[in-house]
């Protein structure tokens, strides 16, 4: 025990004793014979200390921005920290679901790699801030440390990091809790912290196995997603931004939001639902792109709606509204208050948003457009490249019925199945009124029973498309009826006209004559 003591008492002396020497020199030896004294001290430690150091900053730069390397490498030492370090620290991810665990401040762990053992630690330096700061608090710096030796240099700085970097990235993916954002009125920028995108957990149970589409289709764009997702290098070397463009366009209630739901899903993406009508100008429109992340799809909804991008032309109604705004000066005003909050978007500005030298900052987006009227949409706006895949969404087929069938009663054949496949090759119906009608109303209700619900909805539908058609024909018979009855008057009245006026003509021709 005295021993113990004893050897103590001597380190902590030599210690001392190292420091003061510190002091005395730092306070001694003017500044220029420092700098000299320092970096032989350095070279000569790199003669006999065979170690090298890299140091992974947690924040850096002017704007102390947060490093992604270390974060990356968080998540890469949180499996074997798990593992080997003895003092962990927790955070929790997906909703508070699962936690990750990683290295508390001044752990180490060993990690090997070909054959070649490194070591991480982790360490915390805590400094107090300036006085004049307006927070009493201190600054807190963490850091990863790299030590290895000097002989495997080219094989850490060259593959080591890159495979931690790799396995960091893809933990991180699959940790990832994934959000939904969405846009911020332009105003709400100026105040403190305000963001221009804020979010909720994404958590749409929406899949490709759920969604209910013809097969092969369906099949089509998954390996679409799969091949635009693998396909860094090839939109490199093609020179093409890492981005595509789907337009979904159908009746409502045939799927167009739930697919996108499943996209974001199968791709692991955040999803942007941008509101456009809230978007004040082009230069706002560009600041939310490149406030949005990588793996992201950007969604306009009914863009057919959100702008109006046919064109400046003003209607008549506008022409009146304009004239009367000049006679009162009261409705001039708040008319042009009103105005002032308009979203003043223009077709350029959205062509810019997909295609512009901004969208292609950031890489891997997917922009997604839907509509119900596509021939009311600029073909500009959805030229291919532009928006490279065009997807209708269709009325319900069998083939989306069956998978309906299994979502939602979890049948997989049934004898009702034949006449329901005979009525939806008679009728319209979409699958959104297709899956209403699959929807037990109350506990008793079994899987024939809502069947035979859905028969009953189509058999109806069936009939009021024939009524309304039948309707539509006498309408347009009649339109035509009338139309010939009113051309037949009017060449009838032509008739007594031009012969009335041959009688007066004649009379004037002969007044004429004896002028
Ligand atoms: N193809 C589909 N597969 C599975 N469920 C669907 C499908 N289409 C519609 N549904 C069901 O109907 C509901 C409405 O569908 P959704 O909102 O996706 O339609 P939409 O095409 O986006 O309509 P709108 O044009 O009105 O926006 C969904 O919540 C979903 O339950
Ligand atoms: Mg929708």
């Amino acid at each position: 025990m005295a021993t113990v003591l004893e050897m103590w008492s001597n380190l902590g002396s030599a210690m001392a004793g190292l420091m003061f020497a510190w002091a005395m020199f730092k306070q001694y030896f003017p500044p220029q014979l420092r700098k000299h004294v320092e970096a032989y001290v350095h070279k000569a430690v790199g003669y006999v200390y065979p170690y090298i150091h890299i140091k992974f900053p947690e924040f850096a730069g002017q704007r102390l921005e947060r490093c992604e390397a270390y974060a990356t490498i968080q998540n890469y030492l949180s499996a074997s920290s798990t593992a080997r370090a003895k003092r962990l620290k927790a955070e929790s991810v997906k909703d508070s679901k699962s936690l990750v665990l990683s290295m508390d401040e001044n752990e180490e762990v060993v990690d090997e790699f070909e054959g070649v053992k490194l070591r991480w630690s982790s360490h915390l330096i805590v400094s107090q801030n300036s006085p004049f700061s307006f927070y009493n608090s201190s600054d807190q710096r963490r850091y990863y440390s790299l030590t290895f030796h000097r002989s495997h240099r080219d094989l850490i700085t060259g593959s080591y990091i890159k495979h931690v970097l790799e396995k960091g990235q893809a933990t991180a993916t699959n940790n990832r809790q994934r959000k939904l954002f969405t846009n911020n009125p332009g105003s709400d920028w100026h105040y403190y912290r305000a963001t221009k995108w804020s979010h909720v957990t994404f958590k749409h149970p929406s899949t490709f196995d759920t969604l209910a589409m013809e097969p092969s289709k369906k099949r089509e764009i998954m390996n679409d997603l799969l091949k635009f997702q693998r396909g860094k290098e090839y939109y490199e070397r093609i020179g093409k931004a890492w981005k595509r463009g789907y337009l979904l366009y159908g009746p409502p209630g045939t799927g167009k939001s739930t697919m996108i739901a499943a996209m974001a899903n199968f791709l692991n993406y955040d999803v942007y639902d941008l509101e456009l009508t809230t978007v004040k100008n082009n230069t706002e429109l560009r600041n939310l792109l490149i406030e949005t992340s990588e793996k992201a799809i950007i969604v306009i909804e009914d863009i057919d709606c959100s702008l109006d991008l046919t064109g400046q032309r003003k209607t008549k109604k506008q022409e009146k509204e304009d004239d009367e705004e000049k006679a009162d000066p009261v409705k001039k005003m708040m008319k042009g208050e009103e105005r002032s909050k308009e979203s003043k978007v223009t077709l350029s500005g959205l062509l810019n948003f997909i295609d512009g030298l901004w969208s292609a900052c950031g890489g891997e987006r997917i922009i997604v457009f839907t509509t119900n009227f596509v021939e009311k949409l600029d073909p500009a706006l959805i030229r291919r490249g532009r928006m490279d895949k065009h997807i209708e969404m269709s009325y319900c087929c069998f083939e989306s019925f069956k998978v309906l069938a299994r979502n939602y009663l979890g049948v997989e054949s049934h004898p009702l199945f034949t006449r329901v496949r005979q009525l939806l090759e008679e009728t319209k119906m979409s699958p959104a009124d297709v899956a209403e009608s699959l929807m037990p109303k109350s506990d008793e209700e079994d899987k024939e029973a809502c069947l035979e619900g859905l028969i009953e909805a189509l058999e109806k539908a069936k009939e009021d498309a024939r009524k309304k058609s039948e309707e539509e024909e006498e309408a347009a018979a009649a339109a035509a009826a009338k139309a010939t009855a009113a051309g037949a008057k009017v060449e009838k009245e032509g008739q007594k006209k031009s012969s009335e006026g041959d009688q007066e003509n004649g009379g004037t021709g002969c007044a004429k004559e004896v002028k």
